[in-house]
């Protein structure tokens, strides 16, 4: 499978690694130059790459200290670039460090974190960024303590904001606790060649900016795609509301809202079209059709209008409650333009006739199979599952989504993306990326609603695209 020599590796990960600090440094503090970086070193080569990365760090400025485990065994030729580098080793862990590298153990660890790494990790971790903040976590290949097959935790392990892992995505920073502890992984090339392709796929910011729709010199309105939102009822304006600030926050050149809750879109956003309904809405590019329309016989007519359009459409709550009666399903097959649903469990079962259970990547997989559509299943990480069997776990998100209203802003999202010319499964992966860090940074003002939601979600956008 590979035929470089392990050295190569190693300093293609190392350097992966450092670019990625030099950008979570940069975005957190503004610069590289004289930040703090603490490197917690155990004997194996995931210390070495931490010491490598370390070592470029050093040469860009930054003032890099490594904690050995164990100096005895810690790896030598890391621990000479470092200090060739000007870094240096410290007995303890600095009151002062803007960001931890977390290189005890990676795929070489079994069973939970040994009680001296443990109090090193912990004593770390209680430092003290220079902005008065705790300093930002890395964890280099897996968190420490994280079993890399399973995701299992044993016991002691490291919560990491950001995995940088190499060559492949290891399942436990994919599932079970892993997951959590392993925050947003990053996947770094390295060149080996696996086996065989990669079931599952995890994007990263990368990704997300690379395929963002942006609008450019000659782009007009038109061009650049308008999102239809047919959402919302007199009884539900909010959902309304929401979708149409999800919608707002993509990157479509007009927003047109088609529903009952025309009056109170309109007050809230004064640059939406709005009209009574699909039909009388005007060309659209995308549709998104569903939260909080009801289920009566006028909203069955609008979901029908929706369906019947050619353009990419993405089909959420009441929408999928519709269609999981099954006589509106020939229409959905039927359908040659993109189509994606975003069920959430119960949404789920109601469509598929079964709970997804534990395997959620096949269940996912099977209903877009079994509709012929991109599926989104929602939850603390969201599946993506194409009909051709692609597959995308989302990263980003937090249990502070876990409120109601969240998702019609992430539909409208979506929608908005399709408009602006994404394949169903892109448009799907980067709403749910940019949704969960707009939930990530709802957090921070405390308790999350998803009016808060929707209200992060420019800003979001903005810094994923920086
Ligand atoms: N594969 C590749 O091609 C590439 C691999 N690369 C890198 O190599 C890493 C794998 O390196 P590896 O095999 O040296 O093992 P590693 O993860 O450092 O662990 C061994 C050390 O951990 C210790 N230890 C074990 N369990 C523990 C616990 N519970 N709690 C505490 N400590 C524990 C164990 O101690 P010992 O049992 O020896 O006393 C030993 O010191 C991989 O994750 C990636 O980063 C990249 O450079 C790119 C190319
Ligand atoms: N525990 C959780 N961790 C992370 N994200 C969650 C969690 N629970 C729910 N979410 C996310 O919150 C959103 C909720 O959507 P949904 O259930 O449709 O809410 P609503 O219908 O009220 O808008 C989804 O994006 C889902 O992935």
């Amino acid at each position: 499978m590979d035929t470089l020599p392990a050295g190569t590796l190693m300093q293609r990960a190392a350097a992966g690694l450092a670019r990625r600090c030099a950008q979570l440094l940069t975005d957190r503090f503004g610069a590289v130059y004289a930040r703090r970086v603490l490197l917690l070193v155990g004997a194996g080569d995931n210390g070495g790459d931490a010491l490598y990365a370390g070592a470029r760090l050093a040469a860009r400025g930054v003032a890099v200290r490594a904690l050995l485990l164990d100096p005895d065994r810690a790896h030598a030729g890391g621990l000479a670039a470092l200090r060739a580098a000007g870094g240096s080793t410290v007995a303890a862990a600095p009151g002062v460090v803007d960001l931890i590298l977390d290189g005890v153990v990676g795929i070489g660890g079994k069973g939970g974190l040994r009680p001296t790494a443990a109090s090193v990790v912990s004593a770390a971790a209680s430092s003290t960024a220079s902005d008065g903040g705790r300093p930002i976590l890395v964890a280099v290949d897996v968190p420490s303590g994280v079993d890399p097959d399973t995701g299992e935790v044993p016991g002691e392990a490291v919560t990491a904001d950001v995995t940088v892992t190499f060559g492949c995505l290891k399942p436990g920073l994919l599932v079970g606790a892993g997951a959590t502890r392993a925050g947003l992984v990053d996947l770094v090339d390295i060149g080996l060649s696996p086996a065989v392709p990669p079931v599952l796929r995890v994007a990263d910011r990368e990704d997300i900016r690379g395929w963002w729709p942006v609008a450019g010199r000659e782009s007009d309105k038109y061009t650049r795609g308008v999102v239809g939102v047919a959402t919302g009822s007199s009884t539900y304006s909010g959902a309304a509301v929401l979708s149409v600030a999800g919608a707002s926050a993509g990157p479509a050149g007009m927003v047109r809202y088609a529903g009952s809750a025309a009056d109170y879109v309109r007050q809230r956003y004064p640059s939406v079209i709005v009209t009574e309904s699909v039909e009388r809405a005007g060309r659209v590019q995308a549709w998104v059709c569903g939260s909080g329309l009801g289920t009566d016989e006028r909203a069955a007519g609008e979901l029908r209008t929706v369906l019947a359009a050619p353009v990419p459409v993405c089909l959420d709550a009441d929408a999928l409650s519709l269609l999981a009666d099954g006589r509106m399903q020939d229409l959905l097959r039927e359908r040659s333009a993109p189509t994606v649903v975003t069920p959430h469990d119960r949404e789920f079962t109601r469509l598929a006739g079964f709970p997804p259970g534990g395997d959620r990547v096949a269940s996912a997989l099977g209903l877009a199979n079994q509709l012929n559509v991109t599926v989104l299943l929602k939850g603390d990480r969201t599946v993506v599952a194409s009909p051709d069997r692609e597959v995308w776990v989302n990263p980003t998100g937090t249990a502070a989504l876990a409120s109601g209203g969240t998702g019609d802003v992430l539909s409208g999202l979506l929608a908005a993306l399709l408009a602006g010319g994404l394949s169903g499964v892109r448009a799907a992966v980067a709403a749910a990326y940019a949704h969960g860090m707009a939930g990530r940074a709802a957090a921070e003002g405390g308790p999350v609603t998803s009016t808060d939601v929707a209200a992060a979600l420019r800003s979001s956008v903005a810094a994923v695209l920086a």
